[in-house]
């Protein structure tokens, strides 16, 4: 088998939207973040902190999907290993030379990966003006970068072994007795560059956009609740058990869920250890216990293959939303 290409980090997600000037409002006027390019069939969109390109792509399309996940690699010579990795595997892959993909990026293949998600590998892309201190125009959420996905997969050991075999380092899980329910992967070194979360899949659970200062997740709801838009807020804002970070999550105009998180943590040693919470500690998603509204293990994004065509879903085996959250157990008395 062919080595595995060397991935640097979570790099852009294309979303396919249903109505642009909807999708404007949300990711431009209340998420805070700045117009690279426009056009009649697609907005390119990056964070204060980020230098390139884009990294949110929003494609108008009639149906809403995850259009594909993508993943920058460290070298030109990356992208053809990632062709080779996909094609002994099985996988469809298809080579999209510069000029012909997603504007501003250089080289790239995309496959559908083992779990059934589009993705992306690239490594040339345009660059972008600097703008993490142009506070002049920083606004609503202040979106800094795109931190991390999070896919929901029947299968969470095969999810995590394939992601090992990537070169995925695991920051934390999700355990019980015997079964594995949920596990952090991470390349850059943070909490996780893609989340593994059980379900019927494939599906795009979310998009995780950093902030720098957990007061932005707090403004970011205070500014929805102010304009009568609070049913854009789904769960918190609150503080993560896993991963330590601060967040509050929303569903844009077409249900796409996006997570405004921050405050995780380093993971770069390289003897880090995975941290493992029990599927019965209730501090596990949120730290103070709050309950996990059902939407939030229940409802996510479809995903396309390479031509644009919805994935079939395969149903999962475990159901942790029957497993009681903090104050959504109330009915459970803890021993003395
Ligand atoms: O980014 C994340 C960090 C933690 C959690 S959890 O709800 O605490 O498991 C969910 C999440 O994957 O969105
Ligand atoms: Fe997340």
């Amino acid at each position: 088998m062919s080595a595995a290409p060397d991935v640097v980090r979570s790099a852009y997600v294309q979303l396919a939207v249903t109505d642009l000037a909807a999708s404007r409002w949300f990711w431009v006027d209340m998420l805070g973040m700045h117009v690279q390019h426009e056009d009649e069939d697609a907005l390119y969109l990056r964070g204060s902190d980020e230098l390139t390109h884009h990294s949110v792509v929003l494609r108008a399309a009639p149906v809403a999907a995850l259009d594909h996940l993508a993943y920058r690699v460290r070298a030109p010579e990356d992208v053809d290993r990632a062709e080779r990795f996909f094609a002994e595997r099985g996988c469809p892959v298809r080579r999209v030379p510069a000029g012909t993909g997603t504007r501003g990026v250089g080289d790239a293949v995309r496959v559908v990966d083992p779990l059934g998600v589009p993705v992306e590998f690239f490594h040339d892309i345009a660059r972008g003006e600097r703008l993490i201190q142009r506070y002049d125009l920083h606004r609503g959420a202040q979106i800094a970068r795109l931190d991390h996905y999070n896919i929901c997969t029947p299968d969470i050991p095969a999810a995590y072994e394939y992601y090992r075999s990537l070169g995925f380092g695991c920051s934390e899980t999700i355990e019980g007795e015997h079964e594995l329910y949920a596990a952090w992967m991470f390349r850059k070194p943070t909490v996780h560059d893609v989340a593994l979360t059980h379900g019927p899949g494939p599906y795009l659970h979310h998009i995780g956009m950093a902030t720098h200062e957990s007061h932005q997740v707090l403004h970011t709801a205070d500014i929805f609740g102010a304009l009568g838009k609070e049913h854009h807020i789904e769960r918190g804002p609150g503080r993560h058990g896993v991963s330590n970070a601060f967040y509050v999550y929303l569903r844009d105009p077409d249900g796409h869920r996006v997570e405004v998180y921050t405050s995780d943590y380093f993971t770069g040693d390289p003897d880090y250890e995975t941290h493992r919470w029990n599927v019965h500690d209730d501090r596990r998603r949120d730290f103070w216990g709050n309950a996990v509204i059902e939407s939030w293990y229940k409802e996510a994004s479809p995903v396309h293959d390479l031509d644009g065509r919805l994935q079939p879903i395969a149903e999962g085996n475990l159901d942790e939303s029957s497993i009681k959250v903090g104050a959504d157990g109330l009915g459970i008395v803890k021993p003395s």
